[in-house]
């Protein structure tokens, strides 16, 4: 019999008569592969999941606790989503006609992970500020970030950037690492705990499947070496999108997580742009356009000249041509907006403020 906890879970409440728990590894179109005390079981979730359910938000996706009704014989049912302690999700466009907005649906892509690491490649467009936008998306989902530059071997010289991490961001840990070399990976064992859940965040091409990799032949050796004496083998099985780790963590790499990477892509607007958008967290409306809102605290800077138009014009002409997926989102809700405060000016023939 599996232990769950070393999957992570911890129960919150018991288990009711008739169900048992489980951490899902795997998302195939509908079909669920579900790690629970009887082994790995197929699922799908229950019908009235559809019918219940408000927000696509509340489906379940790799790295959840849920709670099935348990088929020795098939198909189980997944029948609830146990609560989650962190997520990350993206946007979804699948089926949707770009220009629709609404129709934009929050997809979530992980859960449940314990450390989120930041990678990032030493050798190649190193950027602190990209750094800074992972950092932003991390503190948002509950995971405890880490940064980790990888590809120390191609940058023997590391310090210049080592510096500046630390101090852009004195307090989140920061490591050097070659999944070539092996430098730097035992370093990495204080977070990979039996039971915990990482997640690897950064761009395509900085190293994240050379450093699953690396960690994972790393342990894979040292636990043959502990098999000697000990013949009970270890469970080193795989899973496509929940890796466990022979250390006993698990790391989630799922297509939408990977994807969620080129979020930080664009050279860190927000970052060049700090001061604006700091504006936004003044104006009086939480959904501000910041075109002709009352207590907006962007047209009030600009009137007092606190900020350069050319400065917000830059801001919004970057924003526009953002091509990555996040300021999709963005970009479409913001050309709604724009298309209906156009609508409203022509109806009032008012010119308000002009962009
Ligand atoms: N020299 C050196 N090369 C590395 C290291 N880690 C990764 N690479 C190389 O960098 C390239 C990209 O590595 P991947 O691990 O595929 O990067 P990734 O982040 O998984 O990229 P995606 O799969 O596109 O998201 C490969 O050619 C690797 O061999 C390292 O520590 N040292
Ligand atoms: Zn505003």
């Amino acid at each position: 019999m599996i232990d769950l906890k070393q999957y992570g879970y911890i129960e919150a409440e018991a288990t009711p008569i008739g169900f048992i728990a489980g951490r899902i590894t795997e998302l195939q179109r509908n079909q669920y592969t579900v790690i629970t005390e009887q082994g790995e079981v197929t699922a799908v979730l229950k019908g009235a999941f559809y019918h219940t359910v408000e927000t696509r938000e509340e489906f379940p996706c790799v790295g959840d606790f849920v709670l099935l009704q348990y088929n020795e014989n098939g198909t189980s049912r997944i029948a609830k989503l146990l609560p989650r302690r962190s997520k990350f999700s993206r946007a979804d466009y699948s089926g949707h006609a770009a220009a629709y907005a609404k129709t934009i649906l929050e997809q979530v892509v992980a859960t449940n992970f314990d450390y989120v690491f930041i990678v990032s490649s030493l050798n190649w467009d190193f950027k602190v500020s990209r750094i800074m936008r992972y950092l932003t998306q991390t503190r948002q989902s509950g995971g405890q970030p880490i940064i980790i530059l990888t590809k120390a071997d191609l940058a023997p010289d590391f310090s210049t950037p080592l510096a500046e991490v630390r101090k852009t961001v004195p307090d989140v840990p920061v490591h050097v690492v070659s999944s070539h070399t092996g430098l730097g990976l035992d370093g990495l064992s204080e977070y990979l705990q039996p039971g915990k859940t990482v997640v690897f965040l950064g761009m395509s091409g900085v190293g994240k499947s050379s450093l699953l990799n690396a960690l994972m032949n790393q342990e894979v050796m040292t636990v043959k070496a502990i098999r000697e004496d000990d013949s009970r083998g270890r469970h080193t099985t795989t899973h496509r999108q929940l890796f466990m780790l022979p250390s006993g963590a698990m790391v989630i790499d799922t297509p939408g997580m990977r994807e969620l990477g080129l979020f930080g892509a664009d050279d860190g607007i927000s970052a060049g742009f700090n001061d604006v958008e700091q504006l936004f967290t003044q104006c009086r409306f939480n959904d501000c356009r910041h075109q002709t809102e009352p207590g907006c605290a962007v047209l009030a800077a600009l009137t007092d000249g606190s900020l350069a138009p050319e400065h917000w014009e830059r801001y919004l002409v970057q924003k526009r041509e953002n091509k990555f997926v996040d300021d999709k989102t963005r970009y479409l809700i913001d050309k709604q907006a724009q298309q209906k405060s156009i609508a409203m000016q022509h109806k009032s023939r008012n010119g308000g403020y002009k962009k």
